[in-house]
């Protein structure tokens, strides 16, 4: 199977929308096909390349949900009044030695199998225990406490789809379902570069006239997180030989990530770099910051451009490579949900592209959280990036902020799942 359509990437020109280019990701993109079987412990964080079905009933019998008495419902006037014998004591664990016959009962345990004939359990703290006798004080529905056989998932159902990135939570579900191993798909290889001739390593003496890359690390780390293999290809100069040569020998890739030099001016070599190896499209979005995107594919791997400034990067990359990212590791992504906060500040804006505010949170509690602007703009400042809690999006169409309005949010960590 091909990985991209020909002209996978190509598009007329005109300003796209994030949700736009979501859309071409998902159906122009072809995942991984390679998949490996992973033991259920290592896979936290991996991409399911199959369902996981239900080996077993889950709960596999029906059990107690807490300390106290098995009993037969049909027994429940004889249990308030003159009470039950205790016939038996069952941990979890263990199986039953015997069934609960009419005007008895089963001390039990959470967890612990109900014995045949018991189709319901009392509360320990609802019961007066007298001898080997218990008087129950309350009214109790039929099957109370009980956790029925299958109750969650039948046998043979599908507990977890294709596509899921594993999280904790879906582990333990595997788990429970008897699932000691699952089928993922291998994990993405993915190359990062900058590119400037201003760019110095962090830590190394700086020059004149340069600046530290700052990039390259959060883009590795990124998609480090993402679960990926990723490649250092360190800082390329301006050059567009050396550019196509590195281009040209990170193929065995499948997502080329790289920062700078894809806008329009004099060293800006990227784009035509690519296009030597393979093909290049160019991507315009109604979107501030990150409006340039350069999108290509060289061989079997997909060529992102993101632009220099170091705010557009982390924008272009959570909300737009993002979606690609995903279609590459055959993942069921979509971007996260915003959530509802409050303006304090005033703000007016020519209409026309969708704007990113970096935001603080503050608020008393009550009510929705208040959400404050970071003082200074500009898709430079990094720091914007560090001391606020997440982005604001404000749409489109929208011309003036004032305090009170409402605004939607969506947090960092949720940018970086
Ligand atoms: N005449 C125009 N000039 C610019 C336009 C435009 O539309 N017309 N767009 C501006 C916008 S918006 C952006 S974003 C940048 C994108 O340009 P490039 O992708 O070519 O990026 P560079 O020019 O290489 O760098 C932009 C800026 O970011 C700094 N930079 C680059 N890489 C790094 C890095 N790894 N770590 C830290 N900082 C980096 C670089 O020094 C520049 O200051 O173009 C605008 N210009
Ligand atoms: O897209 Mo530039 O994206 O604002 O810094």
């Amino acid at each position: 199977m091909s990985e991209f359509s020909d002209d996978c990437f190509a598009h007329g020109g005109a300003l796209l929308s994030i949700d736009e280019a979501l859309a071409r990701f998902r159906t122009r993109v072809a995942p991984v096909a390679e998949t490996e079987t992973l033991a259920l412990f290592a896979a936290d964080g991996r991409v399911l390349a199959e369902p996981v079905v239900a080996a077993v009933a889950i709960p596999p019998f029906t059990n107690a949900a807490v300390d106290g008495y098995a009993l037969r419902h049909a027994d429940l006037a004889l249990a308030t009044a003159d009470g039950l014998r205790v016939v038996d004591r069952v941990q979890a664990g263990e199986a039953p030695g015997r069934a609960v016959g009419p005007g008895e009962a089963v001390r039990l345990f959470t967890g612990a199998p109900l014995p045949a004939g018991a189709d319901t359990v009392c509360m320990q703290e609802d019961v007066v225990v007298d001898g080997d006798r218990i008087r129950l004080s309350s009214h109790l529905r039929p099957g109370a406490n009980c956790r029925p056989v299958g109750e969650e998932r039948q046998l043979g159902a599908i507990v977890l789809p294709a596509g899921r990135r594993l999280r904790p939570q879906d582990l333990a579900l595997a788990a429970a379902a008897g699932a000691g191993h699952v089928v993922a798909r291998r994990r993405l290889r993915v190359a990062v570069f900058s590119t400037g001739d201003e760019l110095v390593e962090p830590g190394r003496p700086l020059a004149a006239a340069r600046l530290y890359d700052a990039n390259r690390v959060m883009i590795l780390a990124w998609a480090a997180r993402l679960g990926a293999q990723v490649d250092d290809l360190g800082i390329l100069p301006d050059d567009p030989e050396v550019l196509a040569a590195a281009l040209a020998a990170a193929v065995d890739h499948d997502l080329i990530v790289t920062s700078g030099g894809v806008s329009a001016g004099d060293a800006d070599h990227v784009k035509a770099a690519v296009a030597r190896v393979g093909r290049i499209d160019f991507w315009r979005f109604a979107i501030k910051p990150g409006k340039p995107l350069a999108l290509g594919t060289i061989g079997t791997a997909a060529f992102v451009g993101l632009p220099g400034n170091p705010v557009a990067v982390f924008v272009t990359l959570t909300r737009i490579a993002r979606g690609l990212f995903a279609a590459r590791a055959g993942e069921t992504w979509a971007p996260p949900i915003p959530l509802p906060v409050v303006a304090d500040f005033t703000m007016s804006r020519k209409p026309g592209r969708t704007e990113f505010l970096r935001v603080s949170l503050t608020g008393d509690g009550e009510g929705l959280p208040i959400a404050r602007r970071y003082a200074v703009d500009g898709a430079g400042i990094v720091s914007s990036l560090t001391e606020t809690d997440g982005l604001v999006e404000l749409g489109p169409d929208l011309t003036a902020v004032a305090p009170g309005d409402r605004l939607a949010f969506v947090p960092f960590a949720a940018l970086l799942g």
